[in-house]
């Protein structure tokens, strides 16, 4: 099992570092529009807290949709790492906040702005199938946020990732978390 997922996250990351600069401009524009249409579906008038990963390496870039979602007046947060299979806590980001440098690249808010805890959840995808299931980058880390969430209130988690990213069907664990929706740059999935 462990090898199987080994070997997709890496196929799947090493395609999306072929991604082109002028389709990564491009998909950040795709996921900016989609994004700000699935939240304002799902807001129904009330303005929810949305949690957006600022991006490393080579993922799929939010900063559009994180700048779209403040313009509007949505409250953003940014998730902040503690340690692998541990959930992630959430803490509340403005334009021009500056944001401290954490583990493995990650630029995340200091620890004086507020926690909160967010009702949607886009999370960055190292590898995805259909349904829903997901992979990052092994720290179960996610998979350990959507659980302890959705323990204490509803949630909708939404992944984000190049189209590329998708497999047929990645292996499931018991631990693993399913996405409701999934935004590549072509198209909104919603999982079943
Ligand atoms: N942009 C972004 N922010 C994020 C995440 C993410 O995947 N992307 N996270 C998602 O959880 C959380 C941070 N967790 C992370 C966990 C591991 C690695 C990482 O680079 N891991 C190493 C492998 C380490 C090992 O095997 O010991 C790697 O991939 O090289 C990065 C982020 C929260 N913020
Ligand atoms: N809560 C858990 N209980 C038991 N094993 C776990 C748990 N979380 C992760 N693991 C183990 O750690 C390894 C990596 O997990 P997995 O592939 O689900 O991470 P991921 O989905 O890529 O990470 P993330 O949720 O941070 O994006 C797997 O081998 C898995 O069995």
């Amino acid at each position: 099992m462990t090898d199987i997922k080994t070997n997709l996250r890496r196929h799947a990351l090493e395609k999306r570092d072929l991604v082109t600069p002028h389709e990564a401009h491009e998909a950040a524009a795709a996921i900016r529009a989609a994004g700000l249409a699935l939240v304002e579906a799902l807001s129904k008038g009330e303005k929810p807290v949305v949690s957006v990963y600022w991006p490393i390496r080579s993922e799929i870039n939010t900063r559009l949709l994180i700048d779209a979602l403040c313009d509007r007046g949505v409250a953003v947060a940014l998730p902040v790492m503690s340690a692998v299979r541990e959930p992630l806590v959430f803490r509340s980001f403005s334009p021009g906040d500056d944001l401290a440098k954490g583990p493995f690249g990650l630029s995340e808010p200091s620890a004086d702005k507020p926690g909160v805890d967010p009702a949607i959840v886009f999370a960055p995808l190292a590898a995805f199938d259909r349904k829903g299931f997901r992979m990052g980058y092994g720290g179960g880390i996610y998979d350990a946020t959507f659980a302890s969430l959705r323990k204490r209130r509803s949630v909708t988690a939404v992944g984000l990732a190049y189209a590329v990213q998708e497999a047929d069907a990645i292996p499931i664990e018991p631990h693993d978390q399913k996405l409701d929706y999934i935004i590549t740059e072509r198209e909104t999935i919603r999982c079943c």
